[in-house]
Order: C-alpha cells, then structure tokens, then sequence
C-alpha cells in the first residue's frame, strides 16, 4: 500500500518503515558561512539568494491566501488542460517584481512557466482583475514595496517577463510558481520553486513549502506535524538551509545517510499520470526497498528528501512528456547541496544548459552518494526487463 501526504493528515498505518526525526543539524548559520567562506564561487550569489527567499516567501503568502479561499471560479482550462489559477499567476507576478525590486542593477531574465495570453483574452478580465487585487493586497500586507499599487498592465508585463529561453550563458532566473498544481488544488504539498542559472549551471535554489510540516514526514508522532511551512535554501559551495515560512532561524539540513536499502523509503508523484508507479516498485522491489512508496506531490519530495525524511525519489514520466528545468531545478539544488545526488536514469547529471526543456531519454532518480550506485543498477534491470516484455 501506497502513502500518500496530504497537508493535514498523513496516513501513520505504515508509519514502521520511516525514521523517528529529521536530519537536521541545529548550528548556528553564521559559523557555517564562516567555513564556507573558501568557496570563492559562492560569495557571489548571497544576495540573489537572500531576494529569491524574500520573493519565495511573499508568493507563498499569496498561494496560501488562495489556497484557503479556492473557488471552482478560480480555475481555468488551458490548451494543455492543466489548471491554472488565481495563485499560478499571481505567484509568477510576486516573485518577478521582487526580484526585479531586489536586484535593481543586474540585468533580468526569467524562464518561468506561465504566459499572460489567456489573460490578455475577453474572457480572461475577470481573472485578471482577481490577480492584480491579491498581489496588490500581498504586496501591502507585506508593507515594504506598497508605495503605487500594480495596475493590470503591470501584471500582465511581470508574467511576460518570465518568457526568456535561457541556457548555457549569462544568468537567468527559472521559476515555476506554483509546483505541483494538483496538489494545490486539493489542499495538500506544492512549492514555490525558484533558481538561478549562472552559465548553465544551477548555483542557487529556494524552495517554499506552504504545506510540509516542518517535523519530519517520517515521524510516527502525529503532532509533529501539525506545524507547516518549510523553506529550502541552497547556494552553490554553501549547504542547504531549511527554515519556517514564519521566518524562524535557519539550520543546516543534509540528505540521509543511509546505505541500506531496506531501511531505506522511497518517493514518487501523488500523481500516476505523472510518473509510472510500476515501474518505480519493481525498481524498489530489485533495490530490496521494504517501505511502500511515499507519494507526495510537488518538488517539496526534493525538499523532504534533502533533510532526509526518505532516501529515494524515483520519477518516470509516461512515453511522449518533456521535463522542464522550473520543474527540477531548485529541488536539484537542494539535495546536492545536501548532499544528495540527482541524475537520469543513466546516471548522467541534469544538465539546465539547453533552454527551457531537459532532453531527458528515460527518468529522473535521486538519493544519497552511497546508495546510487546500487539504485542505477536496480534501474537498469527494471528498464530491461521492462524492454524485453514489449
Ligand atoms: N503528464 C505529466 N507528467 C509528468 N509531470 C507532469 C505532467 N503534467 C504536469 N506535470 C508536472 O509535474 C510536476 C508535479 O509533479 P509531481 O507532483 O508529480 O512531482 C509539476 O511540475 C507539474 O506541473 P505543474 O507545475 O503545472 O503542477
Ligand atoms: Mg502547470
Ligand atoms: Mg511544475
Ligand atoms: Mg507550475
């Protein structure tokens, strides 16, 4: 049987197979910068990370506003039929004029997910109107840039300042607004996912988990997760920071040490047209994973996984579907900065240099440095087999 997580309440049946505490390492921030400070490469990036949390942050204070307020109203029908909503929207419109705001001397480009042109239809006014009013409120609730509010005209440029192809020069910003939309709409996980692309490379990512509780998901203890709101932080050469939404200290987390698969749980998509669920058990099945899969929406599995609530996340998107880099980027950087590694289902690294797409031949697989080597091998036999019954 599957687990799934859902924001208020998570199955505790199964709950044998998960470990008793996060893995987090309570240290003061400030030593760690200290020691960090030989990575030269890194120095560079922290006040683009200190403007990608503080944008992360507001979005995620619209997306909740949203999230508890969802009408049917708010959700509309796209050519790709993914909902889109209210909070799509306005999270893409936050996160671009606080970086915008933030970073006033450096040049500006964002590869994000979402374009203005079904707003800028008869029969998108209505909705445009609702995003200008909630990132408006937002932005004066949060006080600090409330001084002209945005008009619609506004709105709409911030969500088509998001249209860049990036790639392998120069910088750019790569945002999905809201990760894990069908999580969102239910009331369970979602992120707020935001990187940087520094010469095709990711050196920063921040990840805003409204809904994941702040104690492990592994924990058996039901009011350990009553608490929610994470924030993800990492920095190239730096480590990952997990911190509260509420604005609490933050701590260094690192991905589980864990070298044996039996003791080792496993997470995929909430969502079986996202990913293939048979394929990731016979993988489990090979690897000699014990634990039923932990299904959670969103790139919060990236999340979890960096302060190692789990030690695998096996994705294997259904025949035809293109990854996109908003969709993995932050989350990459948060577990390798903690320690993890993500590749394909080769082994190869991901690699965020080639535009808006990753050219991925099979899936996507993620755990700890002393537990892929074994979980490469396990792939590899699941997609032969699989091959040969064809
Ligand atoms: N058919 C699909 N296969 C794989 N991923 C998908 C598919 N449709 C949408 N997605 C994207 O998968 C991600 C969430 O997947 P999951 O929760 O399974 O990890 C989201 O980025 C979601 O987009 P979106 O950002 O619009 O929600
Ligand atoms: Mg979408
Ligand atoms: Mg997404
Ligand atoms: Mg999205």
């Amino acid at each position: 049987m599957a687990m799934m997580l859902s924001s208020g309440s998570i199955n505790l049946l199964t709950r044998s197979v998960f470990y008793s505490k996060p893995n987090i390492e309570a240290k003061p921030v400030f030593s760690l910068l200290l020691k960090g400070r030989t990575v030269a490469s890194s120095m560079s990036y922290a006040k683009e990370l200190a403007a990608a949390k503080k944008a992360a942050s507001l979005a995620a204070r619209l997306c909740q506003k949203v999230q508890k307020g969802l009408l049917q109203s708010d959700v509309q029908s796209k050519s790709d039929k993914s909902p889109v909503t209210v909070a799509d929207y306005g999270s893409q419109v936050l996160v671009s004029f606080v970086l915008k705001r933030e970073l006033p001397f450096e040049s500006f480009s964002l590869v994000a997910e979402e374009d203005s042109g079904d707003l800028r239809k008869q029969e998108g006014q209505e909705t445009l109107q609702r995003i200008t009013k909630i990132v408006n409120d937002t932005l004066d609730s949060d006080g600090a840039y409330n001084e002209f509010p945005l008009s619609e005209e506004d709105v709409l440029n911030a969500i088509d300042s998001g249209k860049s192809e990036g790639g392998s020069r120069g910088r750019h910003w790569v945002l999905d607004p809201i990760d894990g939309t069908k999580g969102f709409m239910r009331g369970d996980q979602y992120a707020i996912a935001l990187a940087l692309l520094d010469q095709g490379k990711v050196v920063l990512g921040v990840l805003s988990c409204p809904n994941l509780p702040l104690a492990s998901i592994a924990s058996s203890d039901r009011h350990a997760h009553d608490k929610v709101g994470c924030l993800f932080s990492a920095q190239v050469g730096w480590g990952t920071y997990m911190q509260s939404l509420d604005g609490a200290p933050p701590v260094k987390v690192h991905v589980s040490a864990t070298e044996n698969p039996e003791e080792a749980s496993f997470f995929e998509s909430y969502e079986a047209a996202h990913s293939l669920h048979d394929l990731s058990s016979s993988i489990a099945d090979i690897l000699g994973v014990k634990a039923p899969p932990v299904r959670i929406d969103s790139q919060a599995k990236y999340g979890a996984l960096s302060r190692g609530d789990g030690a695998i996340y096996l994705r294997f998107p259904h025949k035809g579907y293109r990854e996109k880099i908003w969709d993995h980027a932050a989350g990459c950087i948060v577990v390798t900065e903690a320690g993890g590694v993500v590749t394909d289902a080769a082994g190869i690294p991901l690699d965020f240099s080639k535009g808006r797409y990753l050219d991925l031949a099979t899936g996507i697989i993620v755990t700890n440095k002393k537990l892929m080597p074994a979980l490469l091998k396990a792939v590899r036999e699941s997609l032969e087999a699989k091959a040969s019954a064809l």
